[in-house]
């Protein structure tokens, strides 16, 4: 049976979201055993957790504490690395400087974003920057000390994680494995993200990251322990909470992947509202494409019953288009926000 013909049995009510060791994937068998899971994870839920990931817990810490640190520094210190004053929009995002759901005034939290870099940097080249996207530069503040190589190291780690699960995530496709090794853009995005407690009012307007799915093919989220914050939207409109798990990272589908799969792989809505009462901390990693690679929905994703839903587009205008729809967004929440109080 092919793929498209098998989502007749696909339930997206789910009231839990599954979790798959992938510590064992070194031969054939045991890597479609887990495509199998995977398949059935991205198909029903779009949402999944992964045990025995292999990124070390010292590796974690370093870049926990750097974070900690950082958002903890004046205002105005970071401010310096405001993002939106680079064109790559990497570096500080403040609080209610983003606004993902049009129907809230803001959602709270600040972030510091960096793409993918070598850990000994390649020297910056204007002429070639447009071909290799590694060498875009990243904002990085002067202190807490050791925090470029915080980041990176994670960054670096999850990455390698991210090379397991494409070859997964093709399997799944009844792809050959190797088919999205030159497709995965070289510079991923990576966030550190701080959510300050929400202790005012429920306002459904104010939340820690509004509801939307991410852009991109999938994402690797790490979530701090012991915090439920994370919501992952069912197909009964019943918001499931994604409560962290120690020693996992969550995946989660995301936007391009879904239209590439014809639908058939799930990019699933989710938020973040943060009333635990602490700060709360998290990690998405973002895997893109290429911005050169024709998306079209995949063969095995098509057949009569199941007609292509979307026409070919290059990935790369695919993103820009819904970059430019968020940053206009913001723009008018932020914009909205300096006129009201901080509505925490
Ligand atoms: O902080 C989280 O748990 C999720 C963040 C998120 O959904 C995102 O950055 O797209
Ligand atoms: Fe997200």
């Amino acid at each position: 049976m092919s793929l498209a013909e098998t989502t007749a049995s696909v339930n997206g009510a789910f009231d839990s979201i599954p979790i798959i060791d992938i510590g064992h994937a070194s031969t054939h068998e045991e890597r479609a055993a887990l495509a199998r899971q995977i398949r059935d994870a991205c198909m029903n839920v779009g949402f999944f957790y992964i045990r025995n990931h292999g990124i070390p817990e010292e590796t974690i810490d370093e870049v926990l504490s750097a974070m900690k640190t950082f958002f903890s520094l004046p205002l105005e210190m970071k401010m310096k690395l405001y993002h939106r004053q680079s064109v790559h929009v990497r570096g500080y995002e403040p609080l209610l400087d983003s606004n993902v759901d049009p129907a809230n005034r803001g959602d709270l939290y600040e972030s510091f974003v960096i793409g993918g870099e070598e850990l000994v940097p390649k020297e910056y080249d204007d002429e070639k920057v447009h071909d290799d996207s590694m060498l875009i530069k990243n904002l990085w503040p002067s202190e807490p000390a050791g925090f470029r190589e915080a980041f990176l190291s994670y960054c670096h780690a999850a990455l390698s994680v991210g090379k397991v699960l494409h070859r997964l995530f093709a399997l799944a496709l009844d792809l050959p494995e190797t088919s999205f090794d030159d497709k995965l853009q070289h510079c991923q995005i990576m966030r550190g993200l701080h959510y300050p407690p929400q202790t005012g009012p429920e306002d459904d307007r104010i939340i820690g990251f509004g509801a939307h799915s991410d852009f991109q093919c999938f994402t690797i989220l790490w979530q701090e322990p012991g915090i439920q914050a994370l919501q992952v939207l069912n197909s009964e409109k019943k918001w499931i909470n994604a409560t962290p798990i120690p020693g996992t990272l969550v995946i989660n589908i995301g936007d391009l992947l879904s239209r590439w799969t014809n639908n058939i792989f799930r990019s699933t809505v989710h938020r973040v509202i943060n009333r635990s009462g602490v700060c709360r901390y998290s990690i998405p990693l973002f895997f893109g494409l290429d911005t050169h690679v024709e998306v079209e929905p995949l063969s095995s994703c098509v057949s009569s019953e199941r007609p292509a839903k979307y026409e070919r587009i290059s990935s790369g205008e695919y993103v820009q288009k819904l970059m430019q729809e968020m940053y206009r967004r913001s723009f008018t929440a932020s914009d909205d926000a300096a006129r009201h109080d901080d509505g925490r």
